[in-house]
């Protein structure tokens, strides 16, 4: 891997979007006491950037701002927000590339999938601000002569975002489109490991004419402090996650004491299923574009992959060989498929993981060591069994362990057998199959006979403890409303 330090600025056609200031209120500012934290590329391990760290005040500060600008956001039309949602799409891809660009030095992502990013987010801005025309109410048949019925939809209030790192400009696109288009307050708290794509975002929203106050990103190094500064303002009236469930799980309770309305789009273990009447050519690529989108670092990747026992070993051969053609080194350079892992910890887990497996008596077929830096050689196991560690935790990695199995009602059942409920893959030709297994998998979603499901247009969203909610489609909206029962006495 070339090892050389980026000068981010000078890779950007328009060097202003690389903000390192926090947005705080409708002003661009530097913490308090002068702080910041580093912002590191994990392609080449060198500093990119100092971003402001800030504090629970300045949050505060964040939410008191995003609560007044609500008054006059929420009073103009959906039409009229819609008009400034729609100017803040134009300007994402206006300058995707700039953006993808200060994705992939912060993430890693290769710059063609960092490009896909900046689309797939842009379009949650552009979905959205087109949804908010369409908040309708009620009107009910009154349950007595002179009682006139209606329900009406309001913004929810200030919304408290928490974001993590492997999408860094989508997963605040996917909740802050809603949030604003609707009408409500914004304050995002992005991951400290790749603060850039937030506040890149916030500078074309302001361009955009977002009003002053309405979109906070409060940078941060101090994840937890800021998090219990939404979770006990009076002022927020929504948490938004999306991360492990493990912070899930501590941020419920928090939220618990003011009884805060939370969405959570937590962990997976996703399942990918290959029956012996599957397309194994269709259902390789299925299993490269599930596994190794993000270097394995997504909540929707496959996790296990379960082949039946006909088709085991020819499946094994033409996956190790397509993962044979990946390319692996700095997301900047061209022709390069797969990134660095974020940081030492994931990489020791996908190294955690390979470990167990072979000492179960499992094989590597390809793959199986760590390269340079963050890097680690996409890998294909066989002989996986359910007492290894891949069976129950998310490797969020480039690992592919392959496990055998025998009958449809043995499959269906190990796939369920898991706390996570998010996504779940299959491949089959016969209807009756089909249409068995998609109704007996236990997860919010279901892909047939494709890897890859996500899109602005469709519900997003885990059951068991993958989550609480939906973002995307016309479910994802209903998050950032509230319901209102008038009872008009005439
Ligand atoms: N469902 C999904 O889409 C995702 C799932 N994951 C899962 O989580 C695992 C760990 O990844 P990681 O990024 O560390 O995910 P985390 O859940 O640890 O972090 C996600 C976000 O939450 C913040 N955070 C962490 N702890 C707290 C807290 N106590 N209060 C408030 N905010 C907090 C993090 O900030 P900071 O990083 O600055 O500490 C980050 O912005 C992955 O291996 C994967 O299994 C991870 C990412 C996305
Ligand atoms: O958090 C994630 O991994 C993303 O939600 C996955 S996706 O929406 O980009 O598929």
């Amino acid at each position: 891997m070339t090892k050389h330090s980026t000068d981010l600025k000078t890779l950007l056609r328009d060097p202003s979007l690389l903000e390192t200031r926090a947005f705080v209120a409708g002003e661009w500012v530097e913490a308090g006491d002068g702080a910041t934290f580093d912002v590191i590329n994990p392609a080449r391990g060198d500093v990119i950037a100092r971003v402001a760290d800030l504090g629970r005040a300045d949050a505060a500060r964040a939410i008191a701002a995003a609560a007044q600008a609500m008054k006059a956001w929420a009073a103009r039309t959906a039409k009229d927000r819609a008009q400034v949602m729609r100017r803040w799409f134009d300007l994402m891809m206006a300058n995707q590339d700039d953006l993808a660009r200060i994705l992939t030095a912060e993430m890693g992502k290769p710059f063609p999938e960092a490009k896909g990013e900046i689309a797939y987010g842009a379009s949650f801005v552009e979905w959205f601000g087109e949804e908010a025309k369409r908040v309708y109410g009620e009107t009910i048949p009154g349950h007595l002569p002179d009682k006139r019925l209606t329900v009406i939809r309001q913004p929810i209030g200030v919304v408290g975002s928490i974001t993590p790192w492997n999408f860094p400009n989508a997963m605040i696109a996917r909740k802050a489109a809603p949030a604003l288009a609707v009408g409500c307050g914004f304050v995002a708290r992005p991951a400290a490991e790749t603060p850039l794509s937030a506040l890149a975002m916030a500078v074309l929203g302001e361009r955009a004419g977002l009003p002053k106050g309405i979109l906070s990103v409060v940078t941060s190094s101090r994840s937890s402090d800021i998090g219990k500064e939404f979770c006990e303002n009076p002022l927020v009236r929504k948490l938004t996650f999306t991360g492990s469930t493990e912070v899930g799980r501590i941020l419920l309770r928090q939220a618990a004491d003011q009884v805060l309305k939370c969405s959570m789009e937590l962990g997976g273990n996703a399942p990918f299923i290959v029956f012996d009447d599957a397309d194994l050519d269709a259902a390789v690529e299925g299993a490269m574009a599930s596994k190794f989108r993000n270097n394995g670092q997504t909540c929707v990747c496959a996790n296990r992959i379960y082949v039946q026992a006909g088709v085991y070993d020819a499946f094994a051969q033409k996956l190790a060989a397509a993962v044979d053609k990946l390319r692996v080194g700095d997301g900047l350079e061209d022709g390069v498929t797969t990134g660095p892992l974020i940081n030492e910890d994931a990489v020791e887990k996908v190294e955690e993981h390979i470990r167990d497996v072979l000492d179960g008596g499992g094989q590597v077929v390809t793959g199986g060591e760590r390269l340079d830096g963050l890097f680690f050689k996409p890998t294909v196991v066989t002989g996986v069994t359910d007492r290894m560690k891949v069976a129950t935790e998310e490797t969020f990695g480039p690992l592919a362990p392959l496990f055998r199995f025998e009958t449809e009602e043995e499959v269906v059942q190990k796939a369920n057998d898991t706390i996570f409920g998010l996504a779940s893959y299959f491949y089959a030709r016969d209807i009756g199959r089909i249409t068995r297994v998609q109704e007996a998998l236990e997860y919010g979603i279901v892909g047939v006979n494709t890897g890859i499901i996500s899109t602005e247009v469709a519900p997003f969203g885990g059951v068991k403890q993958s989550g609480l909610g939906r973002e995307g489609s016309r479910h994802g909206i209903e998050d950032y409303l509230e319901m209102k029962y008038i009872c008009l006495s005439i």
